[in-house]
């Protein structure tokens, strides 16, 4: 340990990231686990850091940045940049200085749960004030503790030198131990699981927006303030940079931080936090609709002349997706978008959903590879519509059983609206046999409509 500290130790570091790497070598197994990990199969976790990655810019180019003002205002003050550090609790356990040398390393915001006892909550309102801060974090999002599966395996207790000071000294109405292993318990108890958005509704969106989890780098940032927030919270990286290198490794991963956002904003042509706006980057969301208002086959071949991206279309579509008209997505967007589908058909319309066997190369491409001897990858490719709206995804063998389950889940929520498809093909073959002229094309459809199973809802 002693040889991470110091300059040795700093010149590792390039990033947030590296300090996570650091400090999982340097503290004991269980503490780090209970910094790093979330609840259960932690998909959440992970989805916080890769929703950043489906975010892209658009750059902006000659432009004088030669200076860069990141200072912004937050509730009437003025920071020096709009990242700030988010209440995360038992700083003692990653270094033996534990919130002083964060609350020194950064002017910090205290956190507040709204306890049952509203006598406590008061009295520790009226700490934080005597104590000159200007503002509390109100904790709203743990009414219910997750289930954090590495706590258990770990049998996690709080170390010796680490007790609970926040009650100390206050009026606590009938509440008995506050110390020792059982704070986890303790606190949970005291939660008031009934609060809800009756007691915020006042605020009416009046409210500037901050917002935490997965922020890793000045991109992740820079796109949280281009679509709407006032600021960022980073967490785990101050406790692990702080376990690395006390005060000086929460100053320098803020530092980092800083020139990140630095560097993003002059690439995109920002001078001022006021200057990051929404049309500075593209969402999936943006993707989808640009597709469904002009026709792909258009853009793309625009794409290709020029080698210009069109606006809105970030991404290269394969060439049978470009044949098809549809949009390629990944698996969750497609499902969040399939679910918005059917929200939008519950009164009136058909979702049609369909899954194929699919490489996703065109012909040329397959019988190039054959002869080449290269092994095709077998997909499956989804596709669904609404009739403005065509996506689709498309599925590895491994991510199919995932997808299968998630596609249940929706398709279970909406069942309400599911119709049997036979009744309309009856009713179809019977209006046939009416007007005999035109049942070769309709027995031609429903002939070519049987190589892909599909479901309507
Ligand atoms: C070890 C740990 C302790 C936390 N303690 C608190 C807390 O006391 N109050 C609170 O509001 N949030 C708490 N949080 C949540 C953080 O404020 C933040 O929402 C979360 O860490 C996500 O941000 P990150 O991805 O930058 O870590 C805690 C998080 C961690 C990892």
């Amino acid at each position: 340990n002693k040889e991470m500290e110091g300059a040795g130790c700093m010149a590792l570091v390039t990033n947030l990231c590296d300090y996570e790497e650091l400090a999982k070598q340097k503290l004991p197994k269980m503490i780090y686990d209970f910094y790093a990990a979330g609840a259960e199969d932690q998909w959440t976790l992970k989805e916080n850091r890769d929703a950043f990655s489906r975010i892209l810019f658009r750059p902006r180019v000659l432009v004088d940045v030669s200076c860069i003002d990141m200072s912004t205002s937050i509730l009437g003050y003025k920071i020096s940049m709009p990242i700030m550090i988010a209440p995360t609790a038992l700083h003692k356990m990653a270094h033996p200085e534990g919130e002083l040398a964060t609350a020194r390393a950064a002017a910090t915001a205290e956190t507040i749960m709204i306890y049952k006892d509203r006598n406590l909550v008061q009295q520790l309102v009226q700490r934080a004030e005597m104590a000159g801060h200007k503002a509390i974090v109100l904790t709203v999002d743990a009414p219910w503790l997750g289930r954090r599966e590495a706590d258990a395996k770990n049998r996690f207790t709080l170390p010796q030198n680490v007790v609970l000071k926040t009650f100390e000294g206050l009026d606590q109405g009938k509440t008995d131990k506050t110390n020792g292993s059982g704070l986890a318990a303790y606190v949970a108890n005291q939660v008031d699981r009934s609060f809800s958005w009756k007691v915020v509704r006042e605020a009416n969106g009046r409210v500037p927006v901050f917002i935490d989890s997965g922020f890793r780098r000045g991109t992740d940032v820079f796109k949280a303030l281009a679509l709407g927030a006032s600021g960022v919270f980073i967490g785990r990286p101050v406790l692990f940079s702080l376990a690395v290198d006390g005060e000086a490794g929460v100053r320098n991963a803020l530092r980092m931080l800083r020139d990140e956002l630095e560097v993003t904003m002059a690439l995109n042509g920002c001078t001022s936090v006021k200057e990051i706006t929404r049309s500075h980057v593209v969402t999936e969301g943006d993707r989808i609709r640009s597709c469904s208002r002009s026709t792909i086959p258009t853009l793309a071949a625009k794409a290709t002349k020029t080698r210009a991206r069109p606006e809105g279309e970030n991404f290269a579509l394969p060439a049978i997706a470009r044949r098809l008209k549809m949009v390629v997505l990944q698996p969750d967007p497609f499902l969040s978008e399939l679910t918005s589908m059917y929200e939008r058909s519950t009164e009136k319309g058909s979702v049609w959903v369909t899954m194929k066997r699919s490489s996703m190369k065109c012909q040329a491409r397959l019988k190039k590879m054959a002869a080449k001897g290269e092994a095709v990858e077998l997909r499956c490719l989804v596709r669904a519509t609404d009739g403005k709206k065509n996506i689709s995804t498309s599925l590895s063998a491994k991510e199919y059983l995932k997808f299968q389950a998630s596609y249940a889940t929706v398709l279970k929520a909406h069942m309400h609206a599911l119709k049997k498809r036979e009744r309309k093909d009856k009713k179809k073959a019977a209006e046939a046999e009416k007007i005999p002229e035109k049942a070769p094309k309709k027995q031609k459809k429903a002939s070519s409509s049987k190589k892909s199973a599909g479901s309507k809802s």
